[in-house]
């Protein structure tokens, strides 16, 4: 019953639908007591020769009257009872939805979606089957039951009922241990289906990797491997479930044997009458719904109570970056200054981010380079907030971050990221998604802007064409110069972009670098590259290497020196140089196949 005592909260917000259900329900069992009754006086009336047309038509329609009762009544707490449990259900899934957008990136490092995913679902099915079946069975074992067992009291014979009754506190104890063994395996078993969720998705998601390694086969033994530990799960709940029912049928069985024993002997010693032994056996039949709504309301409670305990860890987990959330809007126009001491990821020590600090006025460009890991990526999860736990302070216009209001802050960056993530919606709704009002000259702006325009029109259905799982596959260039479009038509005051150009060639990427120039004025940009023809026109270009910075500059300074940017910048000329009379010369060589050993290592960013 502890399940009942944490959903308290919801029982109580909706009393009105419970009461009427309950109500129903009650009258339900009340209505279960007119037939047994009915069909003891009608054999009694039998027996002593009284039954005539009349007798017989005033019992017939007490029946009918009944059961139109019961089909009411059935209709009012079924509706309401069921009702209530769907919008328990409903409530839950928004809860659960809502704390996912809350959460941060740890989160999402945390958990496996798979694992989410079977939290959405399985685990909420079974805390709605308490709202439910929970309340029913509850209902009925305690109503039906009750008013059964007054009715055998009061109308036919207290002894006899006594008797009848014995064993029904085994029932109980049994109920309540294999009630136990329910909860554990049953939460296991919740665990194995969430791993299996999540091979699902992985599967899904990594199906090309899983094709192009050939990997089918091992796949598909490590999928069948998470079945067999589903099996093995759920056969072990299954095996306990399968104990209620004989047990149950052992004990109305005990209990019709002793009626039949005592209930016998009163007859022959006229004590009762037939009717009234007749009556008593079909109250015992009634008793036999309320005897499974136990075992059944005990079953239910305690995959309840796992499926809800499991959501409310989770609910209970917090983001571990979003820190605050400010009150100050943010201001036209400002200084980006990003002032960072140290930085590390949660549950890690190591300094990932180390006495790093730059300056960014509207209108200017910082470049941000260095070899992979270096630190680039981590200086934009701050400044998108997705970490708020480091030694130092960003603000913008003099204010400290952390005190812009979290969505006003986060609307006012274009942020165009690595992994691109298009929406299964057309092309239009697509870049529109940051500023759902957006006309169509705006979307059309952006994508010109972006260097998109001209691929959006040969496109089937131009801007309407579907994009995503349902739609046209774009290529990766496509999706980058979409994404970036999407971060222009919010005219942001901060335009980042993390590699966002890696995947065009670098015609695209001087259109799309002198579209942004052109523009530039009104907004700050930081750009995160490998590719260092993307930054060359930054106002300041930061070399980062384990997390602090090696260099820094404008470009031409930087070719001077003899570092890290120096030599990328060599190697990166020589290899657009290869590339171009290569593909002039049309020959099968690709660039790196004629680097020196100096030159490929330089490629590795060595
Ligand atoms: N969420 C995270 N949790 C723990 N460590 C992380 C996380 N993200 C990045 N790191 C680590 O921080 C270091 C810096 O990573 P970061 O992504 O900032 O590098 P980067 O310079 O952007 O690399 P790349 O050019 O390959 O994208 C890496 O060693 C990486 O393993």
């Amino acid at each position: 019953m502890k399940i009942f005592k944490e959903l308290w909260w919801f029982f109580k917000s909706e009393k009105k639908g419970y009461g009427i259900g309950l109500f129903a329900l009650f009258m339900v069992s009340l209505t279960h007591l007119v037939p047994p009754l009915i069909i003891g006086k009608l054999i009694d009336a039998i027996v002593k020769h009284k039954l005539n047309w009349s007798v017989l038509t005033i019992y017939l329609s007490v029946l009918l009257l009944t059961a139109a009762f019961e089909y009411a009544f059935r209709y009012i707490w079924s509706t309401n009872i069921w009702g209530e449990a769907f919008k328990l259900e409903k409530i839950m899934r928004a809860k659960l939805f809502e704390h996912f957008l809350k959460m941060d990136t740890f989160f999402y490092q945390k958990n496996r979606t798979g694992d989410l995913m079977a939290h959405a679902t399985n685990d909420l099915s079974a805390i709605q089957e308490v709202a439910g079946l929970g309340v029913l069975t509850w209902a009925d074992s305690v109503m039906t039951g009750g008013t059964t067992i007054i009715a055998m009291l009061l109308f036919i014979d207290w002894r006899l009922t006594i008797i009848a009754i014995l064993p029904l506190p085994l029932l109980a104890v049994v109920s309540k241990t294999l009630g136990d063994h329910i909860h554990e395996s049953f939460e296991k078993a919740q665990e194995t289906f969430s791993e299996m969720n999540d091979k699902v998705q992985e599967s899904i998601t990594g199906m090309k990797a899983i094709k192009s390694f050939g990997e089918e086969e091992q796949d598909k033994a490590d999928f069948q491997e998470k079945l067999d530990h589903i099996d093995q799960a759920f056969v072990k709940v299954n095996r306990i479930d399968s104990m209620y029912d004989p047990l149950i049928t052992f004990i109305v069985g005990i209990s019709y044997t002793l009626t039949i024993l005592l209930g016998g002997y009163y007859v022959v010693h006229q004590v009762l009458s037939l009717g009234q032994l007749v009556s008593f056996m079909t109250y015992i039949g009634n008793l036999v719904w309320p005897m499974f709504a136990i075992g059944l309301l005990f079953n239910v409670m305690e995959r309840g109570r796992a499926s809800y305990s499991r959501v409310d860890k989770l609910l209970h987990q917090e983001a571990q970056s979003k820190t605050s959330d400010g009150t100050l809007l943010m201001p036209e126009e400002g200084k980006l200054v990003f002032d960072v001491h140290h930085f590390s990821y949660p549950d890690e020590e190591k300094i990932r981010i180390n006495q790093l600090k730059f300056e960014l006025e509207s209108g200017n460009l910082i470049g941000l380079v260095g070899r992979t890991g270096a630190g680039k990526s981590s200086i934009i999860k701050l400044l998108m907030r997705e970490f708020d736990h480091y030694d130092g302070e960003i603000s913008y216009a003099g204010q400290s971050i952390k005190k812009y209001q979290l969505d006003e802050y986060l609307t006012s960056i274009g942020y165009v990221p690595q992994e691109h993530f298009l929406f299964s919606m057309s092309v239009f709704d697509n870049i529109r998604f940051g500023k759902a009002d957006a006309s169509q000259e705006e979307v059309t702006r952006a994508a010109k802007l972006a260097g998109i325009h001209e691929d959006i029109i040969e496109f089937s259905n131009g801007y309407d064409t579907l994009v995503g799982e349902r739609g046209v596959s774009l290529s990766g260039g496509q999706k980058q110069r979409l994404s970036i479009a999407r971060a222009l038509l919010v005219e942001p005051k901060i335009l980042i972009l993390d590699d966002a150009l890696s995947a065009v060639d670098a015609k695209t990427e001087h259109i799309i670098l002198t579209n942004l120039k052109k523009q530039k004025h009104a907004f700050a940009t930081i750009i995160v590259s490998h590719r260092l023809s993307s930054v060359m026109e930054a106002d300041e270009i930061l070399v980062l290497d384990s997390g602090h910075v090696a260099e820094r500059g404008k470009h031409e300074a930087l070719v001077k020196n003899e570092g890290w940017y120096s030599k990328m910048w060599q190697m990166q000329q020589i290899e657009s140089h290869l590339s171009a009379s290569s593909a002039l010369t049309k020959s099968d060589l690709t660039p790196l196949s004629v680097l020196t050993e100096n030159e490929r290592s330089l490629s590795n960013g060595k």
